[in-house]
């Protein structure tokens, strides 16, 4: 089965973040790991710690099996460089098929990311769609993903890494910013995160004001 790595700041997890790890599960016909960054690259340091970020995370993907938790990230010092955890993944999973989870806007910043051209060497790239975020590339990444574009997912189980493939999943227009400032505002925001977080009053305290 193909492995799929979905990695966040998961500052929290939020519902957008679990429906589209889902679906992807499904579309791809892959085991989903969600894997939370310990200090993640270009961009400020989370509000939780990343073992707050893991107790939510842990919460929030309980009751099922198919999307797990890969904290590897969290037992390296330094910047989550994504290549690096990539090439770990590889030693350990021999030719199995890789693939690489983004958003649409993760993916457009692709090409400001460490060693960025080398990730294709060692996974192939699923970019799941996000509401207001356009489909347009800046032209060096364009350039570089063209001649990798697959359109079924049975592509990506012929080769071990370097596809890129477009995966329309149902839009949902949540953020962890805008949880954030909800659960800072004294709000609860009951539908936009799982149930279960709800239950446990001390795994939210790190948003409260
Ligand atoms: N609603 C969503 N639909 C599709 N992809 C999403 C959605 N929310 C987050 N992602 C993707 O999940 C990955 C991890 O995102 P991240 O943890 O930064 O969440 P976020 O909601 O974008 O957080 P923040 O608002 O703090 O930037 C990224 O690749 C991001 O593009
Ligand atoms: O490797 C990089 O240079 C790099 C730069 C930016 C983001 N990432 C990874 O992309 C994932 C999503 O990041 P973020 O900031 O949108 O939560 C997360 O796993 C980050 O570690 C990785």
């Amino acid at each position: 089965m193909t492995l799929a790595i979905f990695g966040g700041t998961f500052d929290p997890v939020h519902l957008g973040h679990l429906s589209v790890a889902w679906e992807a599960a499904e579309l791809l016909d892959a085991e989903v790991r969600l894997m939370p960054a310990s200090v993640p690259p270009h961009r400020d340091a989370p509000m939780a710690s990343a073992m707050q970020r893991v107790a939510i995370l842990r919460a929030a993907l309980h009751g099922q099996s198919r999307l797990t938790l890969d904290t590897r990230e969290l037992d390296r010092a330094g910047p989550s460089y994504t290549i690096d955890t990539l090439h770990e993944l590889r030693a350990e999973q021999g030719e199995r098929p890789l693939v690489l989870l983004v958003g649409a806007d993760a993916f457009a910043n692709l090409a400001s990311w460490h060693r960025w051209r080398e990730l294709f060497a060692v996974a192939h790239v699923g970019v799941l769609s996000r509401p207001g975020v356009s489909a347009s590339l800046p032209v060096e990444l364009e350039d570089e993903v063209a001649g990798r574009r697959v359109v079924d997912a049975a592509d990506l189980r012929r080769a071990s890494a370097g596809k890129v493939i477009e995966l329309a999943v149902t839009p949902l227009e949540i953020s962890a910013t805008r949880i954030r400032e909800l659960l800072a505002a004294g709000r609860d925001p009951r539908y936009l995160l799982p149930a279960g977080l709800f239950d446990e009053p001390a795994l939210l305290a790190p948003y409260r004001a």
